[in-house]
């Protein structure tokens, strides 16, 4: 359970989903879709491997069209935008890829430092060792600066993704399966730190996850995904308190498998 507050503003929508369809060619991956993400807000996507949660964050960085319905992500229409305006909006979207997507000739500092000279111009040397400083603090890890992400744990390596998307201040979060292949201890220090991280930046996030123990300990609020709609949603308590049988499906293949 989360040991603060989350700071959510309920008014404030910062995406909002109406209705979403996406096929390829007979395969009908998502079927009518609608979610609503407040400000601050950690949200769960759960749901079994195959069942469209990938396709579902694609589209909202606009990385897949979708047939119909509406994507507004940080006030733009994402299906009407440029690709300027997409690379604009990525920069406010940050996406913690899997397996960290770390660049192993370059050492922590440098990989956490390579996104924010990219995308800031005129930046200074100092500033750029200021923030790097900082989001390795935010992730514990101040003492890797130097290492080699080669040198580094598969937790390790999981957090300095997380600090890499961090370093450029995103209001949106993405995270794709955070603990998947990590021990239990290391997952319990993952969702901690997507914990902190809202807490300490007060961002938005998605969580794409079929990990239970990840959906409980994260998400302020849940839903679950099945064959390309969401069956159930709410906080986990009242999700996983129901009878219905497609949840007890779930929850029993969390535990059995
Ligand atoms: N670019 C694409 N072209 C064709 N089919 C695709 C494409 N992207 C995804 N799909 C199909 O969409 C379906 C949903 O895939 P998706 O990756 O969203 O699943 P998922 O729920 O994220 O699964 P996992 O938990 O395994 O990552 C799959 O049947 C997949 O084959």
């Amino acid at each position: 359970m989360k040991n603060f507050k989350p700071n959510i503003d309920w008014q404030d929508k910062v995406i909002k989903i109406n209705d979403l369809y996406k096929s390829f060619d007979s395969n009908h991956v998502l079927r009518g879709i609608s979610l609503d993400v407040h400000k601050g807000e950690n949200i769960v996507v759960l749901g079994r491997s195959g069942t469209g949660k990938s396709v579902l964050i694609k589209i909202i960085v606009g990385l897949l069209s979708p047939d119909s319905g509406a994507v507004n992500v940080l006030g733009k229409e994402v299906p009407a935008l440029s690709n300027p305006e997409l690379r604009e909006l990525r920069l406010k979207v940050g996406f913690c890829f899997q397996n960290g997507a770390l660049y192993d000739s370059m050492t922590v500092g440098e990989n956490l430092a390579f996104p924010l000279k990219r995308n800031t111009p005129g930046i200074t040397r100092g500033k750029v060792k200021q923030m790097v400083e900082t989001v390795l603090d935010a992730v514990g890890l101040s003492q890797t600066l130097h290492q080699m992400p080669s040198e580094l744990s598969g937790g390790q390596r999981k957090r300095i993704g997380i600090a890499r998307t961090l370093i450029l201040r995103p209001d949106i979060m993405l995270y794709d399966e955070p603990t998947a292949g990590l021990d239990p201890i290391t997952c319990t220090e993952i969702n901690n730190l997507i914990n902190e991280v809202q807490h300490r930046f007060n961002t938005t996030s998605i969580i794409i996850t079929h990990d239970l123990t990840c959906a409980k300990v994260t998400g302020d609020n849940i839903v679950v995904m099945k064959e390309g709609r969401f069956i159930k949603r709410g906080p986990f308590d009242e999700v996983f308190e129901s009878n219905d049988e497609l949840i007890r499906e779930f929850y029993d293949y969390n535990f059995i498998q």
